[in-house]
């Protein structure tokens, strides 16, 4: 892949939503004719797989250049998902070798990952998109859940951060093996916070000891909350993920009203006693208006180290039924692995732990998925785009 070279030709796309203008963006274009009408023609039937719409619709393509007889593409790519940035080129050059005069296909590709704000709060200038992780019962597996979904974000390209709002049990720290962490201020107003596997971090965990946070009670604790949110240093982050505190009552209904939440993620076991939480807190979310974007199981299977078999201990399907009973998707099953407890308990997520490994790769995908069905969630389906040579 090679950065393209400016300057490009004029041909600008203006993007309507109905009749009233929603964003312009401008495809810098130096194609000469009739090249250029056959490439956008044939890139028009060239669908990205996750937003499901072509390059131009979805906004992702923004330079097009001719070199000798290679054909140079420059993509903005709105989520973070650079783990299939080869799959894509290889299959976009596929498509556009079948045109007269192309030999090659040459891409450069970016990142800038689009803000969604589900409107309860004001949004944060440093964070495009919050992502609550939230899950009705206790022990599930939420944090490990969240600290490996937001390490997965990162690994894909984006600038996380991480927020443990799991005020009664603020277990981030250990998994990430930050414990000793002490923020401090620069600026005499603001703290700082860790920065650990290319994430930055903030806890009640490197605050208050288990004894004094656990007697706080509902309105205190999400005072407190509140204040780490927006008293942090973030540097410029594309997704906040808040490991929320397990349950279902005040504490949780007041952060996601008062932190501009963009969706939330629910985790379950397969158990029927863990689905009927996960409803109470898909009912929370939808209260508070902040849309569910999906549901992890976790724990749903564990493959018998001795025969290979897959063992249902907690049953079996309780994700995928409380999924289809709200209308979302399931955005993975993940299984109970004794060695995902270990690479928490030494400080190293698996994602980081074992990067390309299966469990890893199930967390990738369940990130790239929530960060394109945020997009989607933000885009009309019924966008139109008009083209204007000028
Ligand atoms: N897929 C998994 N495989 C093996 N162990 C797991 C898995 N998921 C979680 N665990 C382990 O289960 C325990 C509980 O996990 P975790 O702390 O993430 O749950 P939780 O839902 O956040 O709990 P709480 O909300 O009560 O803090 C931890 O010891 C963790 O290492």
């Amino acid at each position: 892949m090679r950065a393209l070279s400016p300057p490009f030709g004029t041909l600008s796309l203006i993007a309507k939503q109905r009749t009233w203008l929603v964003t312009a963006f401008v495809i810098n274009n130096s194609l000469p004719e009739p090249l250029s009408t056959v490439v956008l023609e044939q890139l028009k039937t060239f669908n990205e797989p996750l937003l499901n719409k072509n390059l131009i619709d979805a906004e992702i393509l923004r330079g097009l250049a001719i070199d000798g007889r290679c054909l140079q593409v420059g993509l903005v790519m709105p989520y973070p998902g650079q783990s299939q940035y080869r799959d894509l080129v290889m299959a976009l050059t596929n498509h556009l070798a079948v045109i007269e005069g192309i030999d090659e296909v040459e891409c450069e590709i970016g990142l800038n990952v689009a803000a969604v704000n589900s409107g309860n709060a004001k949004a944060h200038p440093k964070i495009r998109n919050v992502i609550a992780v939230g899950s009705g019962k206790g022990g599930v597996g939420k944090s490990t859940t969240a600290v490996n979904f937001a390490l997965a974000l990162a690994a894909e390209g984006a600038r996380v951060g991480m927020l443990d709002a799991d005020i009664y049990g603020p277990s981030i720290p250990t998994m990430l093996g930050c414990i000793d962490f002490k923020p401090t201020s620069q600026d005499g107003k603001t703290m700082e916070p860790a920065y650990v596997h290319n994430m930055a971090v903030m806890s009640m965990g490197f605050l208050a000891t288990d004894d004094n946070a656990s007697a706080w009670r509902g309105p205190m604790a999400a005072g407190a909350m509140e204040q780490l949110m927006n008293e942090t240093n973030w540097p410029e982050l594309d997704y906040l993920v808040i490991d929320m505190p397990p349950g279902t009552g005040d504490i949780q209904l007041t952060l996601s009203q008062k932190f501009p939440v963009s969706g939330a993620v629910i985790v379950t076991t397969p158990q029927e006693i863990a689905t009927l939480d996960a409803r109470k807190g898909i009912t929370m979310f939808n209260k508070v208006n902040v849309p569910v974007l999906g549901i992890v199981e976790n724990m749903s299977y564990h493959t018998c180290e001795n025969c290979g078999s897959k063992e249902h201990p907690f049953g079996q399907g309780g994700g995928l039924a409380t999924a289809n009973r709200y209308n979302v998707p399931l955005l993975g099953e993940l299984p109970l692995n004794v060695t995902v407890r270990e690479h928490l308990d030494n400080g190293t997520p698996t994602v980081v732990a074992e990067p390309e490994s299966a469990i890893s790769n199930e967390y990738q995908t369940i990130a790239r998925n929530v960060a394109a069905s945020l997009i989607l969630l933000s885009q009309p389906d019924d966008l139109s785009i008009e083209i204007t040579n000028e």
